[in-house]
């Protein structure tokens, strides 16, 4: 169980496929004409060698916590502490290749069984003023998992890789309640044995657990067609500090503000979620994936705001612009890159901006949308590359990961970062991102893209790659993502799907208000009044 979250191990993110990235020479030479001449670093050793502070957790603790989960699952070694200690954010991966641990570490790691066992985990925690951290499958990029103790002397991750049952599936209400644990691949299995899925396909599904989804608002490859991860959320199982909280009893409800969405997005602040109940549909027969290329990115744009607003989105609809393209055209091997450059010349797409459009569901179902789709887009001037783009793109899905740590090696710094905003406003939060980002880094390459679309607006997803300043590789970043966070706040939401974490928490009374603030607050000491939950998250 150990292994599934060992840092070195999820350096290559799974670890059958650790050397599948590589970075063909060619590509690198592309990349370094681009951002100039990088320093490569030594990969990260296999050995455990970032040195870390011994556990701060009093004896009379370490024996309650076993009473409740047996001493077997309450860790102390370094290698489990150092395993639950960051996400994977840059920054973090950054940060764990020095020999020093420059971020705090979790005084113990403890691995509760279920439900219950969380609560009783809970309450002697209170009993012990010991800060709790819910770990899920540890991939936050905003520092969420980060093991701050704030005004405790000690503090535990709560790993809940245990909680790895499918508990229920009501077939007639297409409903089925997971354990907080499960991972995307598990949940797919699980429900798929059922004949159902999720459709939840984030780019850290491999990784990521429903509890993680639904503290954090995510939003998976496939939301147009499937939603966020709170779409599909119809109740929610807490433990907290005060006792149980069962949230969800019928599909809509005008009994006050739905509570259901306090819990989700809480970032284990304000709770430890322990089960989800989902909304589950029928497994899709057909999936067809294929890409189009519109002539820049404002026809690319308005073409997605067109399949928007038209109720003709395909379940998958990303839109990169014209340098994420240039981008996966120099680095992307398996495409016949000047045979479709000549191609789309010759149909007037110069400056090509792909489009990825995917649909799932019955052969009727995939064959009548297409067609309206491709219709529309055909009108709009898109023109069709084919089903090879369509099915590159989701066959390497799940690379991006990979490709970062191998970037890493070579002395990138490579970093993503996202927000949302309003059809009205989408180009210039995305010139205003863009500016800020290469003002702050100089010479570097700035991609953004839009994979999560709505009627009224749009996500905005950003990729930067930059030769690593070696003298200040942290500063560098911080600087950098400082000056794009100022750019999109007032704009655009801080996150469409990273979550608040430590990263966010500036900016997000900017974004709600003040009194927003103190109504989150307000909650958290309702649920959590001696401030054990998560400390320094959120709010
Ligand atoms: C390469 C990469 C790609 C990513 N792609 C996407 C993407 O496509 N879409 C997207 O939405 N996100 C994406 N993310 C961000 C991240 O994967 C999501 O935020 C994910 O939902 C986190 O799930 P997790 O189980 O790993 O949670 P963790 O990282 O373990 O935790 C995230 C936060 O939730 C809290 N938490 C975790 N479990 C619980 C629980 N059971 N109860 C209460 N609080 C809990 C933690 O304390 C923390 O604050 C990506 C991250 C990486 C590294």
């Amino acid at each position: 169980m150990n292994e599934l979250i060992d840092h070195r191990l999820r350096r290559s993110w799974t670890a059958e496929a650790a050397d599948a990235a590589q970075l063909p020479a060619r590509a690198a030479k592309w990349l370094e004409q681009r951002i100039g001449q990088m320093a490569p670093s030594a990969a990260p050793s296999a050995e455990l060698t970032v040195k870390i502070p011994s556990s701060n957790l009093a004896e009379s603790a370490v024996e309650a916590l076993s009473e409740v989960v047996e001493s077997a699952n309450v860790l102390v070694d370094d290698a489990a502490r150092l395993a639950r200690a960051t996400g994977l954010s840059y920054l973090d991966l950054l940060r764990r290749r020095s020999a020093d641990a420059g971020f705090p570490v979790p005084d113990a790691v403890v691995l509760p069984a279920d439900p219950d066992e969380v609560q009783a985990v809970l309450d002697a925690c209170v009993k012990h003023d010991v800060g709790v951290v819910p770990f899920g499958g540890g991939t936050s990029v905003v520092g969420g998992v980060a093991a701050l103790s704030g005004e405790k002397t000690s503090v535990i991750a709560l790993d809940l890789v245990r909680l790895d049952a499918l508990v229920s599936v009501d077939t007639e209400s297409r409903i089925a309640v997971l354990q907080a644990g499960v991972r995307g691949p598990e949940a797919e299995r699980l429900l798929g044995e059922r004949g159902l899925t999720l459709g939840h396909i984030p780019q850290s599904f491999e990784r990521a657990t429903i509890g993680g989804f639904a503290a954090t608002r995510s939003a998976g490859q496939a939301s147009s067609g499937y939603g966020r991860f709170e779409d599909m959320v119809t109740g929610v199982r807490l433990a907290t500090p005060r006792g149980e909280w069962k949230l969800g009893v019928a599909p809509a409800s005008a009994a006050g503000p739905d509570l259901r969405q306090l819990a989700v997005g809480s970032e284990g602040a304000l709770g430890v979620i322990t089960e989800v109940s989902l909304r589950v549909r029928p497994a899709p027969p057909v999936k067809r994936y294929e890409g189009y290329a519109l002539s820049g990115w404002e026809a690319g744009a308005a073409a997605v705001r067109d399949l928007a607003q038209n109720h003709v989105l395909a379940d998958v609809t990303r839109l990169s612009d014209v340098d994420e393209t240039e981008v996966s055209l120099a680095l992307n091997a398996g495409l016949k890159t000047t045979a479709l450059r000549k191609y789309l010349a010759a149909r007037g797409v110069r400056r090509p901006c792909f489009l990825i459009v995917g649909w799932e569901g019955t052969a009727h179902d995939v064959a009548v949308r297409r067609r309206e789709t491709t219709r529309r887009l055909k009108a709009l001037g898109a023109v069709r590359v084919g089903k090879a783009l369509g099915e590159s793109w989701r066959h390497g899905r799940f690379g991006g990961p990979r490709q970062r740590d191998m970037l890493m090696d070579r002395g990138v710094c490579v970093e993503t970062l996202e927000t949302a905003t309003y059809w009205s406003t989408v180009d210039e939060l995305r010139d205003d991102v863009r500016a800020a980002l290469t003002a702050s880094l100089g010479r570097a390459i700035v991609m953004c893209h839009i994979s999560h679309a709505y009627e009224t607006g749009a996500s905005l997803y950003f990729t930067v790659l930059t030769a690593r300043d070696e003298a200040d590789p942290v500063g560098q970043w911080q600087r950098a993502k400082a000056a794009a966070s100022e750019a999109i706040s007032g704009l655009g939401t801080i996150s469409h799907h990273h979550a608040v974490g430590v990263d966010h928490a500036p900016y997000l009374s900017a974004e709600i208000g003040k009194l927003g603030v103190e109504v989150l607050r307000a909650a958290k000491s309702a649920v959590d009044p001696t401030g054990i939950l998560n400390p320094g998250k959120l709010v």
